[in-house]
């Protein structure tokens, strides 16, 4: 099967022999997400995914996901109840982020999942309530702002890349062919011949993708961020859309976020958890990934076991379909 398998290292999966069951059901790469984590400071995770990868007798491949230009909050854990009136302060969010704050701007928090409505430039009222850990994603809808394409920490974990056996990288919110060519000329710079993978997270990315395809080796569909800025009842018809894009020009995409959102605490997925992987790789994917389900979640090894079963049948039954 010529399909890609991705899981997120975290926490949960970073033990040796974790990431050596996750190998044994399927899994051909992981991505480590480098808002977390360094290189640096995940060098006994990375060491752990290739002790396991030469146990399994594979050579898998290891994405690190870089910051870019993402806007994400600092260390902050607080419970957000609805109607409660909080100091956008207390959340520790970027400069950037504070100055473009004013009555009725709407910022959502963690791919989404928490919606604060700002009353003044300072104080914001939850209107969708959710607990906030560190360093989860901020999003402004209606509001671009300008960020270089890498983080002076990106460009540190690009000389690294190469020592710590990365074989690809996952550039955020790509806004047009500048961010990819300057990220393939630092990696040039390092002599890293490592592939890159563009992010497609937001409005601006998806007007863009025809002029990146010859800039990197695949599109992903980064349906968390995505989802912020098109919105998310309009994210099906724009993976849709995507899909067809990359179809057209030959071009191999990943799919990736909540394949598998429930596993994160429960030990079975859902219905249309399975209908979203089986209908990924049936119309073409190239790849998948988990990315919470194992960073993070109860039941990373039975998430990875759903996650490759039901690709394979995807992938099987398109062939089927196709001889
Ligand atoms: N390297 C890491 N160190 C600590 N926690 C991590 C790491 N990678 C992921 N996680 C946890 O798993 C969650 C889901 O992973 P991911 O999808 O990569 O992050 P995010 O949604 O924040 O971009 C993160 O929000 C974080 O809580
Ligand atoms: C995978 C994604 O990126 P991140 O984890 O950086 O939010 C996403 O937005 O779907």
């Amino acid at each position: 099967m010529d399909l890609e398998i991705y899981g997120t290292l975290g926490p949960s999966c970073c033990e040796e022999e974790t990431i050596v069951q996750l190998f044994k059901k399927g899994m051909t790469g992981m991505r480590i997400n480098l808002s977390h984590v360094n290189l640096q400071q995940a060098a006994n995770w990375i060491e752990a995914f290739h002790k396991a990868a030469k146990r399994c007798s594979i050579k898998p491949d290891l994405l690190m996901d870089m910051q870019g230009p993402e806007l994400r909050i600092g260390k902050v854990e607080k419970e957000c109840r609805l109607n409660e009136i909080i100091d956008m302060n207390e959340l520790d969010i970027p400069e950037v982020v504070l100055k473009e704050l004013k009555k009725d701007q709407m910022v959502l928090i963690d791919d989404g999942k928490i919606h604060i409505q700002m009353i003044d430039s300072i104080k914001g009222k939850v209107v969708q309530e959710g607990k906030i850990t560190s360093r989860k994603s901020i999003a402004l809808p209606g509001v671009s702002i300008q960020l270089p394409s890498l983080t002076d920490t990106d460009i540190k974990n690009i000389s690294m890349a190469k020592n710590f056996g990365v074989t690809g990288l996952m550039q955020p919110f790509v806004r047009n062919e500048h961010d990819l060519i300057y990220v393939k000329n630092k990696l040039k710079e390092y002599h890293t011949d490592i592939k890159i993978y563009a992010k497609i997270e937001n409005e601006q990315g998806v007007g863009q993708i025809e002029s990146l395809i010859k800039h990197c080796d695949q599109i992903i569909i980064a349906r968390g961020d995505l989802a912020n800025s098109v919105g998310l009842i309009q994210l099906p018809s724009v993976q849709r859309k995507i899909e067809e894009i990359c179809k057209k020009n030959n071009m191999p995409y990943m799919i990736v976020t909540e394949m598998l959102y429930s596993m994160i605490k429960n030990a079975s997925p859902t219905r249309a958890e399975v209908n979203d992987i089986y209908y990924a790789v049936y119309n073409g994917a190239k790849s998948i990934m988990l990315t919470a389900e194992t960073a993070m979640g109860q039941y990373p090894v039975q998430a990875m076991e759903y996650f490759v079963e039901v690709a394979k049948i995807a992938w099987n039954d398109k062939k089927r379909k196709t001889l």
